[in-house]
């Protein structure tokens, strides 16, 4: 076990302090896109005044023979763009993989002072997260990286599922999780080839009547995960995301997805496609009327004490803790969203 004084402390001379608590800027969307493919970086411009993040994806999805390039796609995107407020993040290629070390001695040594996070693919355990905790002190004290870069677990194995109270906790550094549907299924032995999403198998059945016909609901086949990430996440100050939603042409089951994932507890999901953001920023954005009626409770109730009613509906020291969490993101949002500031009414000076 670490010592505990030493939590706050450099893992590396010359490294920078870690950070105890966790920025959280607007992160409705991780949007992925793959570096080495000109058509896609074209767009970067355009993508980053629409995108809270930026993700430049060296893993999965990039054929083996561009992983260089996508690599040297990133170097460029850091080195030359203007991405305003919008986060750079990568994913990384997996620890066991040939190309993980020269994906981190590179990009922290080019663009160490332009990268937010790195997305760290099939964490099993705290040991991963360790390894890459000193790697990065150490890239960090040899190339001055001002501040230290955070590190992200994707939640996509069933050992990485078991343990992951265990990878919350185990470095300052860890800036949140998202949950990775596809790799998940694959290591559980699930039976969808879908990623993400639900499916026409996986229901619930109605008691037989009569000759009436049965009824059925689709279940959620990733409830229990999503679940235990929230509480894992929450309870360690990091940031919780649902991962990806494979179907690009469903936008209306990818909406349901993200909706479950938000009103779970998820910050944010990620974006495979540019028409996957304008639905992260509606779902993962609260709703104006839940706003303006957790304004009303808040401003009823201004000490959060006591019991009251407020349209029929009983409000007391939780709800106001509720709708401050409701407020406190609207009011993130609309410092950034001049239109979600005027649906959420609030004054532009004051958002
Ligand atoms: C999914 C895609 C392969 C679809 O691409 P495409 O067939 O080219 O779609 P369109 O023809 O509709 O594209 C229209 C234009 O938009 C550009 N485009 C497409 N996607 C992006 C993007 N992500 N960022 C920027 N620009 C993009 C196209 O180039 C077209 O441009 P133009 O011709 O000039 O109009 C593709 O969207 C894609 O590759 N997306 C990323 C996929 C990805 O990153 N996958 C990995 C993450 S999911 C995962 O790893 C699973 C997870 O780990 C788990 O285990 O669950
Ligand atoms: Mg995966």
């Amino acid at each position: 076990m670490r010592n505990p004084r030493d939590f706050g402390a450099p893992l590396a001379v010359g490294a920078p302090t870690p950070l105890l608590e966790i920025p959280f800027p607007p992160s409705r969307m991780i949007h992925f896109l793959d570096a080495s493919n000109e058509k896609m970086v074209a767009k970067v411009p355009d993508i980053a005044k629409k995108t809270d993040i930026l993700l430049g994806n060296l893993e999965d999805a990039v054929p083996v023979d561009r992983k260089e390039a996508a690599r040297e796609g990133l170097v460029t995107v850091g080195q030359t763009y203007d991405l305003g407020e919008t986060q750079l993040w990568t994913r990384v290629n997996s620890l066991d993989s040939p190309w993980v070390l020269d994906d981190l001695l590179r990009l922290v040594g080019a663009i160490g002072n332009r990268l937010d996070v790195i997305m760290v693919p099939k964490v099993e355990g705290a040991w991963d997260i360790h390894y890459v905790d000193r790697l990065l002190a150490q890239l960090e004290a040899r190339f001055n990286v001002e501040r230290p870069i955070l590190v992200h677990a994707i939640l996509e194995t069933a050992l990485g599922v078991a343990n992951l109270e265990e990878i919350a906790a185990a470095s300052p550094r860890m800036q949140g999780m998202s949950f990775g549907p596809a790799d998940l299924a694959a290591s559980r032995r699930m039976k969808t080839t879908r990623v993400g999403g639900g499916h026409p198998g996986y229901v619930s059945l109605s008691d037989p009547d009569g000759d009436n016909p049965r009824v059925t609901a689709q279940q959620d086949l990733w409830h229990y995960s999503i679940a235990r990430m929230v509480d894992a996440c929450a309870a360690t100050g990091i940031l919780p995301f649902y991962g990806p939603f494979g179907d690009i042409s469903d936008d209306e089951g990818c909406e349901a997805q993200f909706r479950a994932a938000f009103l779970l507890g998820c910050v944010g999901a990620w974006s495979l496609h540019p028409k996957q953001i304008a639905i992260a920023k509606k779902v993962f954005s609260p709703d104006p009327d839940e706003v303006r009626f957790a304004k009303r409770v808040i401003e009823a109730i201004p000490d959060g004490r006591g019991v009251h009613m407020l349209d029929g509906k009983m409000q007391d020291d939780a709800t106001w803790k509720q709708c401050k969490v409701m407020v406190s993101l609207a009011e993130l949002l609309a410092k950034k969203d001049p239109e979600l500031a005027e649906a959420y009414g609030f004054e532009p000076a004051t958002a």
